[in-house]
């Protein structure tokens, strides 16, 4: 077998055939070099790539996340080769452009659902949810009154239920089935991260498909689906028994509140039953996994660290608690809107929280036209990421950029600041479209939560926590322990 093996390949035919292959390739990878595109590329400053593999050795070794994480020596602007992939990385936000008439429908899709007036209605949920579980916390403190928990993995819960709650319209899903969820998205975001830094490769969707990512990935989508599928469905049904129909859930009132409190899908289902609509349940569906997706990890890492670096900051904590019983003295009513405007404090503590530990500590685009930055052309069909956590640790802007400040925030102190300096929920037409959604909802639990615990360090001369290199910046090993204690009794 071997032999006859050998005698093919050793054919004087196939010897043609192959250097014929080899030498076309290599014409072609020598034209390729000299194009306009790689060539543009390469004006770029950035590591030395090697022929073929570009970077990807380096990123290899020391993980892009890392590259992206340290404000590395070629900021504000260099490229890196990911085998035949250029990846330009850039600390400014005005290239920031976007295109395509999908993004374009989906964005005026979800536009409603973050009309001031919702996004009141939702405050009675936030308030619900965040009490209920300051109330759990608080109970399972037993008789010392102090007990060391996981914050991450207890906030992570909240701000699932709250999902839920203003996504789906309720409970939806039992333990078991918000967890399946809940890893669903991790196993996801995993393996996009693999496809855009660890195995470019996979990149080439026919490849991507011959493993087992793939299959695996195939398998949490078809999960995730149906679930959600099933809450649509239920949903349906009770619009139905109650005589309501799809239409008739959005009323608004005259004094311009809510007649009752309207999850999302409530409002994508009055679109779908819209004359001419052409939403079908498979668009309900990806609408609402992309809102749970989005704003699942995001804001359960911003609490996270939010209640770290005030664990840590004791000082700070005192003033956000002073502020708190300022306005609530030792009553335990709900968060108002009105109070939301008020919590000044509260609210620079959470936005140093997102300059410190910006939950995405970049995002990507890929140019579909070129762009000038920086002095330089980046070509269409280049990815450009934009590095999130390097802006927010420029030291000509944040000086003592390590050190958790949020005075910063006090609006005497943020004047000429460039509008793009401060970009956790990203800037330009593509940014988050919740951010007051979660700036809200940070704020009313934030206030219920901390008017009745008090948190420290287990360990107050650790050094400052360093992030899990991931897409979203989570705590090592999804934990971050610390003491949590009784602070008032609320009457
Ligand atoms: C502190 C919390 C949050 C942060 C820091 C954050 C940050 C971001 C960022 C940086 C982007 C842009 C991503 C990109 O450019 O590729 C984004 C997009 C998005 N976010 Fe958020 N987000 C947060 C919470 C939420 C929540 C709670 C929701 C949903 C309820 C949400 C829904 C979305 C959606 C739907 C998009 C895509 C927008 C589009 O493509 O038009 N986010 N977010």
């Amino acid at each position: 077998m071997l032999d006859m093996l050998r005698t093919r390949w050793s054919s004087p035919l196939s010897l043609t055939f192959t250097a014929v292959v080899v030498l076309l390739a290599a014409g072609y990878y020598w034209v390729w070099c000299r194009s306009r595109f790689v060539r543009l590329i390469d004006a770029l400053p950035g590591p030395k790539p090697l022929p073929l593999l570009g970077n990807l050795l380096d990123v290899a070794n020391i993980p892009l996340d890392e590259i992206v994480l340290s404000v590395s020596r070629y900021n504000p602007i260099y490229k890196l080769w990911i085998g035949f992939y250029p990846t330009v990385v850039i600390a400014h936000p005005e290239l920031w452009k976007s295109s395509g008439e999908s993004w374009r429908e989906r964005r005026s899709l979800l536009n409603p659902a973050f009309h001031f007036q919702i996004l009141n209605g939702f405050v009675e949920t936030f308030n619900d949810l965040s009490l209920d579980c300051a109330a759990k916390m608080e109970e399972s403190l037993g008789r010392t009154g102090q007990k060391e928990m996981n914050v991450f993995s207890i906030m992570s819960k909240l701000v699932l239920d709250i999902l839920c709650e203003t996504s789906m319209g309720g409970k939806v899903w039992s333990e078991v089935e918000s967890t399946k969820f809940a890893k669903g998205i991790d196993v996801l975001e995993n393996i996009f991260r693999q496809r855009l830094i660890h195995k470019p490769w996979l990149r080439i969707d026919w490849i991507f498909k011959l493993t087992s990512l793939y299959r695996q990935q195939k398998q949490v989508l078809s999960d995730t689906n149906a679930s959600v599928d099933k809450v649509i469905k239920n949903r349906r049904q009770s619009h139905k028994h109650s005589g309501q129909s799809d239409d008739s859930v959005s009323t608004i009132d005259e004094d311009s509140r809510p007649k009752k409190r309207l999850a999302f899908l409530d409002l994508l289902m009055v679109k779908a039953s819209e004359e001419n609509s052409d939403m079908s349940d498979e668009i309900l569906r990806n609408e609402v996994s992309t809102f749970m997706a989005a704003g699942l990890d995001s804001t359960a890492v911003a609490f996270n660290w939010f209640l770290y670096l005030i664990a840590k900051h004791p000082d700070h904590q005192k003033l956000v608690t002073d502020e708190l019983d300022l306005i609530f003295g030792d009553s335990d009513r709900p968060v108002t809107a009105h109070d939301l405007t008020r919590l000044k404090y509260l609210e620079c503590c959470i936005k140093e929280t997102l300059r410190m530990y910006p939950p995405f500590p970049a995002v990507s685009r890929y140019l579909s036209e070129d762009v000038q930055s920086g002095g330089y052309t980046l070509p269409r069909g280049v990815t450009v990421v934009i590095n999130i956590f390097a802006a927010h640790h420029d030291p000509t802007v944040f000086p003592d950029p390590d050190a958790f400040k949020p005075e910063r925030f006090l609006p005497e102190n943020s004047v000429g600041r460039h509008p793009y300096a401060f970009i956790p929920f990203s800037a330009g037409p593509r940014n988050c479209i919740a951010q007051k959604y979660a700036m809200m909802e940070l704020k009313v639990c934030l206030a219920n939560i901390l008017r009745r615990l008090k948190f420290s360090l287990v360990d107050p001369s650790a050094p400052l926590e360093i992030p899990s290199p991931q897409l979203l910046l989570k705590p090592k090993n999804g934990k971050c322990n610390l003491i949590v204690s009784k602070r008032l009794d609320i009457s």
